[in-house]
């Protein structure tokens, strides 16, 4: 089943003259791993911000076309069901805190959601294992690195078990550590969860080592989208967009040509690293 059907999307901004999205048509199967990549100001938050309902919800402007969610139009759902359905992450891990501890954090957003205690009980005990944060649950959150926190805001997402996630640039404000920390946890994720998440983000090495599916968004379109597998094949349209194709992923392909070799070349890095092994011979 489609989690996201988009069609014939379009979105001004109040105040702008031009819109940020044009006549977007996409579909995200359930339960697949998406990265949304492109240059600044393409229009990836805005597309993100149309599929969490906040567009046209919380802003002004001029929105055309139609977002379903499970084959259900967004129009028609209520604040309360497409909050249980799409839970989203920010970029900045201090906007998205209320609570004196991470464990009040984590159990806020499901008291709203009205579950019993005991359920609130095993939800924290589940998500914590799952996110590796049981050391950190008495804390208050201010006290924390920026990686935790960024930790703690993805667990309080999870623990309320929405069917989608969506990552908004979910590193941009990390260090190193501390970016490479999360790229794990959403490995975790990808693995552990049933359910389809969705990461705007700047990093094409590591998105192409986690996505299923990429959609490449340039001046408010959908330029590209596709299996990542085969989806740097045409380095020159890529990069027309101003989208940077890592170095790896260019040398195993210019390798593939060299050797005559038909199909598409890996993008994943251990997978580059074994195919380069092998046509070099070592
Ligand atoms: N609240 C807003 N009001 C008016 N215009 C906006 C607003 N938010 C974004 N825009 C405009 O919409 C366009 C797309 O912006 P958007 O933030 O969606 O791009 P982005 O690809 O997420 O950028 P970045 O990678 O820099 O975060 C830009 O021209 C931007 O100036």
């Amino acid at each position: 089943m489609n989690a996201i059907e988009i069609s014939g999307l379009n979105w001004k901004y109040s105040g702008k003259d031009q819109p940020a999205l044009k006549d977007i048509n996409l579909s995200i199967c359930e339960n697949t791993f998406v990265g949304i990549i492109g240059s600044n100001e393409s229009g990836k938050t805005t597309l993100v911000s149309c599929i969490k309902g906040l567009i046209p919800e919380n802003y002004s402007g001029v929105y055309k076309g139609e977002v379903k969610l499970f084959g259900k139009s967004i129009k028609e759902c209520s604040t309360v069901d497409i909050a249980r359905t799409v839970g989203m992450v920010f970029s900045d891990p201090d906007a998205q805190f209320t609570s004196m501890s991470v464990e009040e954090e984590i159990a806020f957003g499901l008291e709203n959601m009205g579950l019993p205690v005991s359920e609130i009980k095993e939800r924290i005990e589940w998500v914590s294992r799952l996110t590796s944060i049981e050391s950190l649950l008495e804390k208050p959150p201010y006290d924390l690195s920026g990686g935790q926190k960024q930790r703690i805001a993805i667990a309080s997402i999870i623990a309320m078990k929405p069917r989608i996630i969506i990552l908004d640039e979910p590193t941009s404000m990390l260090d190193p550590f501390a970016k490479d920390n999360i790229f794990s946890l959403l490995q975790t994720m990808k693995r552990e969860l049933k359910v389809t998440i969705i990461v705007v983000e700047h990093n094409i090495e590591k998105i192409a080592e986690l996505a299923d599916q990429i959609i490449l968004v340039s001046d408010g379109r959908v330029e590209k989208i596709g299996e990542s597998q085969g989806f740097f094949d045409d380095i020159e349209f890529i990069e027309s967009h101003s989208v940077k194709v890592p170095e790896a992923i260019k040398f195993i392909q210019r390798l593939y040509k060299e050797k005559g070799l038909c199909g598409s070349a890996p993008v994943r890095f251990d997978e580059i690293k074994k195919a380069a092994e092998e046509l070099l011979g070592k």
